[in-house]
């Protein structure tokens, strides 16, 4: 693998290696270029946050970081390593972790169960490895796993942790997402509408979690709609239309650019862009 040949500077003047970069990123179906030359860094430590109308390519860009899908051109690093050439297999092994815009869980597994399987030891084992599960988790007994335990802990699902997916309220079920991403003990999390479906509560409860997610020194990547939740709780947000980048930057600055409010909010937008 080649190396990242530069680095931006964090705000102390040391050379600061980004969790994620990408170089003229393009991913054009025929005609349709759905990313069309992105630049992008995302700082270690970070909640990133990427905005954009319907079909501006949010979850194609997503698709491309976790290689779901080809490329037209550029480049991908993760921590300054280029791994654009890695098929979508090895993307977990960067420490890349990703939950999907519909939830994705097995059915018939417990919410312990579900998380077991973002960890190394069981996801090596395929499904020999979900197979041996049940014997080594059993019913209503602790996992022995300190990944799961402490995933289920950090997400808030310990008392959830022998009911079923079905059981569940769709925003535990999708905090049951990030509690197996979070056992791949990943260091960057990309995160496509997280929220999707639910109500103010289930997204301010998500928004915390991040956070407290973030304050642990988990980097972040948040695709949403709901541009209060971003304003609440991104660090920094891309702005995209048509594929491209129509600019970055402080949340409250992004929102409050003219050319992206002509793009995705609309002049009626009448959010709070003052707080942070
Ligand atoms: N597999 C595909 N084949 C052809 N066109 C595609 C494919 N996937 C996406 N597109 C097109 O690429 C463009 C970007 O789509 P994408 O889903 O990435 O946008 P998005 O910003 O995530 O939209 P949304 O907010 O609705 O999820 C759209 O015009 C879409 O129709």
């Amino acid at each position: 693998m080649s190396a990242s040949p530069d680095s931006p500077d964090s705000p102390d003047g040391t050379a600061e290696v980004p969790v994620l970069e990408t170089r003229d990123l393009a991913v054009h179906y025929g005609g349709i270029k759905a990313v069309d030359g992105i630049s992008m860094s995302l700082r270690p430590g970070l909640i990133s946050g990427i905005i954009g109308p319907n079909g501006s390519g949010k979850s194609t860009l997503v698709a491309a970081l976790t290689r779901l899908t080809h490329l037209t051109r550029g480049e991908i690093y993760s921590a300054g390593e280029r791994y654009d050439h890695l098929p979508p297999g090895k993307i977990a092994g960067l420490g890349i972790a990703r939950t999907f815009q519909t939830v994705r869980l097995l059915p018939e597994l417990t919410v312990a169960e579900n998380v077991m399987l973002g960890n190394d030891s069981v996801a090596e084992g395929g499904l020999r490895g979900l197979a041996g599960l049940r014997g080594r988790l059993g019913r209503r007994s602790r996992s022995a796993n300190p990944v799961v335990e402490e995933a289920l802990e950090r997400t808030g699902l310990d008392a959830f942790r022998d009911a079923l997916p079905g059981d569940l309220s769709y925003g535990t079920q999708r905090r049951v997402e990030i509690a197996r991403a979070i056992a791949m003990r990943p260091r960057l999390l990309l995160l496509d509408e997280p929220t999707a479906g639910m109500n103010q509560a289930e997204r301010g409860e998500i928004s915390r979690l991040m956070m407290q997610l973030r304050d642990e020194g988990l980097a972040q990547l948040l695709i949403e709609h709901d541009v209060q939740m971003m304003l609440d709780t991104c660090d920094h947000i891309f702005a995209m239309a048509q594929g491209r980048l129509l600019t970055e930057g402080r949340p409250k600055d992004v929102v409050g650019d003219e050319r992206v409010q002509e793009a995705y909010l609309g002049k009626n937008w009448r959010g709070h862009v003052g707080t942070r």
